[in-house]
């Protein structure tokens, strides 16, 4: 199946530049469009709530901070970069009493249309434009005068013209320098809830702690463990991320590669796969988004819990204490104003 690809040619800033953008949320991503949309001559506004912590920090950084609901009344596109649990409470109770005929409706994630937590009215736009990349990569491309690419998907195109008003947004965050795919919100958010699961965050987290475990259970140091299962993942991602498995296929050993095509299969085995396809199974049918809402209705308890036990997981302690000893490494996370 091909893709279409949209580049900077195909998208007219101006589109955007015409409207009043409410940017709702000033966390990861939300900074990096607000940002990029001003810089990119965009009239934006940022909608939080009064007691926000990040309040202070859109002021600090020139914009214009109202509530949720005020950003949602003064705005023509409504961009809804809240935290997925809290986008329900947040349509409710801020947007659609402000979400009249005409306006647009965007996402930076599919999660809450694709389940049918959020139904806007038929007479607005619904689209989506979802960076591939954390905020603050997203933020720090556009600066260097590069750009993350993105997805855009149209849900609903009352305007008739919903697709280039996203690639114009787009655009305006240094998406389309980079390319822009479209695609729909139910491949975002099902391919999206997938690789985070499964492969990213979930998969690469679980393989790294497993391979401590065995190395210091098998009484080997915590700090060679750590280099070797955590440290170096780095270097081996960087040169798949460059060339592929296949370039960093070519830059390890001959020793390394024949223990990958002999050894990786047996870590990554059939159950693993099985496994992989239950946890698509289960995001497909809308189990894993019904258990998501219902552990937050609940307070988090679960999750609270698990955030601690991987807090306190013995690779933790070991990394804290050689990332000091390399002052380049434990980088904070800082905004690019
Ligand atoms: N993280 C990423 O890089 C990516 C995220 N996404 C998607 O982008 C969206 C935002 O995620 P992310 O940037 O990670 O979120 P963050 O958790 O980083 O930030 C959330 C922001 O929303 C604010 N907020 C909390 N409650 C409300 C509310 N009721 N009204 C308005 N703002 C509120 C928070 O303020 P406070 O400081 O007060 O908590 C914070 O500024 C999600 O849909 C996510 O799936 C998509 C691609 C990548
Ligand atoms: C991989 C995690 C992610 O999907 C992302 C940064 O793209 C997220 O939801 O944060
Ligand atoms: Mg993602
Ligand atoms: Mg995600």
């Amino acid at each position: 199946m091909t893709v279409e690809v949209y580049y900077d040619d195909d998208a007219d800033l101006g589109l955007i530049q015409a409207k009043k953008v409410a940017v709702l949320g000033y966390g990861s991503q939300g900074h990096a469009h607000a940002l990029s949309l001003r810089d990119s001559g965009v009239d934006v506004v940022i909608g939080l709530p009064e007691g926000s912590k990040s309040r202070a920090k859109a002021e600090e950084q020139g914009l214009r901070v109202l509530t949720p609901a005020e950003a949602a009344a003064e705005a023509d596109v409504i961009m809804v970069l809240a935290p997925d649990t809290v986008q329900r409470s947040l349509y409710t109770d801020a947007i659609a009493p402000n979400l009249s005929a005409g306006k647009a409706l965007f996402f930076g994630h599919g999660l809450n249309i694709r389940y049918g937590l959020i139904t806007p009215p038929a007479d607005v736009d619904v689209a989506m434009v979802a960076p591939k990349g954390p905020g603050h990569l997203v933020r720090r491309q556009y600066v260097d005068g590069k750009g993350v690419p993105a997805l855009v998907a149209v849900e609903q195109d009352a305007s008739g013209n919903a697709l280039a008003l996203a690639l114009a947004y787009a655009k305006a965050i240094g998406g389309t320098r980079a390319g822009v795919i479209k695609t729909t919100f139910k491949e975002e958010t099902e391919t999206d809830l997938f690789g985070e699961q499964a492969v990213l965050c979930g998969g690469a987290a679980a393989l790294v702690q497993t391979g401590f475990e065995v190395l210091t259970e098998a009484g080997y140091a915590p700090e060679i463990a750590y280099f070797e299962c955590l440290h170096e993942l780095k270097l081996i991602v960087d040169l798949m991320y460059e060339g592929g498995i296949a370039r960093m296929r070519y830059s390890v050993s001959d020793t390394a590669e024949y223990g990958d095509y002999t050894r990786g299969p047996r870590v990554v085995d059939a159950r693993v796969k099985e496994e992989m396809r239950k946890i698509l199974s289960e995001i497909q049918s809308g189990e894993f988004t019904r258990e998501l809402i219902a552990e937050d209705d609940a307070g988090r308890p679960n999750f609270a819990k698990m955030r601690a036990e991987g807090a306190a997981h013995p690779i933790e302690a070991t990394g804290k204490k050689l990332r000091d000893m390399m002052s380049w490494v434990d980088r904070p996370i800082t905004e690019t104003a």
